[in-house]
């Protein structure tokens, strides 16, 4: 099968962003993104099925039922989630598709029948993370807590073998090297 979906995940603050940013500029037709579902009403220059599905809360909740969502969530009121058929749509058009998710979302992809690759960044150790969380400059003392007590979590799991290949970001050229390989080692 071809393009088989990419699923990224890593503890906040690991370098996922960073990472990607640089592969999108070096490969900027190679990779696509999944158009997520919302029940949450357009906002001016928003386009249905390029910024969103907009979806009403009645066929979303269906959705949710037939199982067609890798996750959903609900934020201020309106639902938020990837269906499966996002993530399809988009090797449709000859691209490889990344999920940039979290552990519970990992799991899901799992349960799906979404044949995807699995990758995971992970800090040199929690120490490093704390340092670049700081660094970067965005973290009040309780959410670094909070993503430092996910990360302990994310990392345990790393451990169990359930991702197909563990990137350290630790020297970050070596870690865009070693992350690049596995990605584009076709499918
Ligand atoms: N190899 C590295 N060495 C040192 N600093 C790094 C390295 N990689 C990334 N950083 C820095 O660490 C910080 C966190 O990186 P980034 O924002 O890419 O993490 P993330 O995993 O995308 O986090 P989030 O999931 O919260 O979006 C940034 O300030 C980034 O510049």
């Amino acid at each position: 099968m071809v393009n088989r979906p990419l699923v990224i995940s890593g503890p906040s603050g690991t370098g996922k962003s960073t990472l990607l940013k640089r592969l999108l500029a070096e490969y900027p037709d190679k990779f696509g993104f999944s158009v997520s579902n919302t029940t949450r009403k357009p906002r001016e220059g928003e386009v249905d099925g390029v910024d969103y599905h907009f979806t009403t809360v009645d066929d979303f909740k269906k959705l949710i039922e037939e199982k067609k969502f890798i996750e959903w969530a609900q934020f201020s009121g309106n639902y938020y989630g990837t269906s499966i058929k996002s993530v399809n749509d988009v090797a449709e058009k000859n691209r490889i598709c990344i999920l940039d998710i979290d552990m519970q979302g990992v799991k899901s992809v799992k349960d799906s029948d979404l044949n995807a690759r699995y990758l995971f960044l992970s800090p040199p150790s929690i120490e490093t993370l704390r340092q670049r969380l700081e660094g970067r400059g965005t973290e009040t003392p309780e959410s670094l807590e909070k993503r430092i007590g996910a990360a302990a979590a994310e990392m345990e799991y790393a451990q169990t073998g359930a991702h197909d290949k563990i990137v350290v970001n630790d020297d970050l050229e070596k870690a865009y090297k070693e992350f690049k390989e596995f990605i584009l080692d076709e499918n």
